[in-house]
């Protein structure tokens, strides 16, 4: 079920931590993703591939739209203020994606067991009904806040709990700082 105290279908998620790769405002070279709350259950998201991004000459590296795919279908957990990290991920390449493309991506959470989050995830090219690009299946594992704080490294879980805002993000997932 879509928590009580969900953002509402279309609200900007913002970051859930400042120098996460896939959606941190703070890393220069990272994906910048940007996604949206849908209605229910699901996620809409974009994303620009750059030149820091490419594989092949010209186009995004497949890890890079893996990692967009997995940073849309972790940001589900809003939906659930459920921390979950991904443990399954399986990802279709369908069409190469020039540099200079903006991945329109949708994810949806399709079942719930337990600590296990069943999730799917598309990403089209250039509009949000343009050609498929990319799509994946993803199972995703609700952990403790403990997950960090035992596998983080000191320095940055220690900057974390300094970070105002970034206590603020945790609350949003109802972790206790
Ligand atoms: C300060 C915080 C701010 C907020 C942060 C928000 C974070 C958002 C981040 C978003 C960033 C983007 C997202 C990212 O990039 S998240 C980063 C990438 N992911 C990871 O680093 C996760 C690494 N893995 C682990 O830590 C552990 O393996 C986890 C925690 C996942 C499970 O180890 P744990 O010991 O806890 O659990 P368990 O082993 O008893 O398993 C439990 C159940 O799950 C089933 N299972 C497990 N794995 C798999 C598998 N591969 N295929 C199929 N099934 C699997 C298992 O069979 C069992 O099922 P059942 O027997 O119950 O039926």
């Amino acid at each position: 079920m879509r928590h009580a105290d969900a953002p509402a279908p279309g609200e900007l998620l913002g970051a859930h931590y400042g120098q996460c790769f896939g959606c941190g405002g703070e890393q220069p070279h990272g994906l910048h993703l940007a996604a949206r709350a849908g209605e229910g259950l699901s996620i809409t998201a974009e994303f620009t591939v750059r030149p820091e991004h490419q594989g092949a000459p010209g186009l995004a590296h497949g890890g890079v739209l893996a990692t967009a795919l997995d940073e849309t279908l972790g940001s589900l957990n809003w939906l659930l203020r459920t921390i979950a990290v991904t443990g399954r991920l399986e990802t279709d390449f369908v069409r190469p994606v020039p540099v200079g493309t903006t991945l329109h991506l949708a994810a949806e959470v399709t079942a719930v067991a337990g600590r296990k989050i069943y999730s799917t995830a598309t990403g089209r090219i250039g509009a949000p009904d343009g050609p498929v690009a990319v799509r994946a299946d993803a199972l995703f594992i609700e952990v403790k806040v403990d997950h960090f704080i035992d596998h983080g490294r000191e320095e940055e879980i220690q900057a974390a709990m300094n970070d105002p805002d970034q206590i603020r993000r945790a609350r949003a997932f109802e972790v206790n700082p």
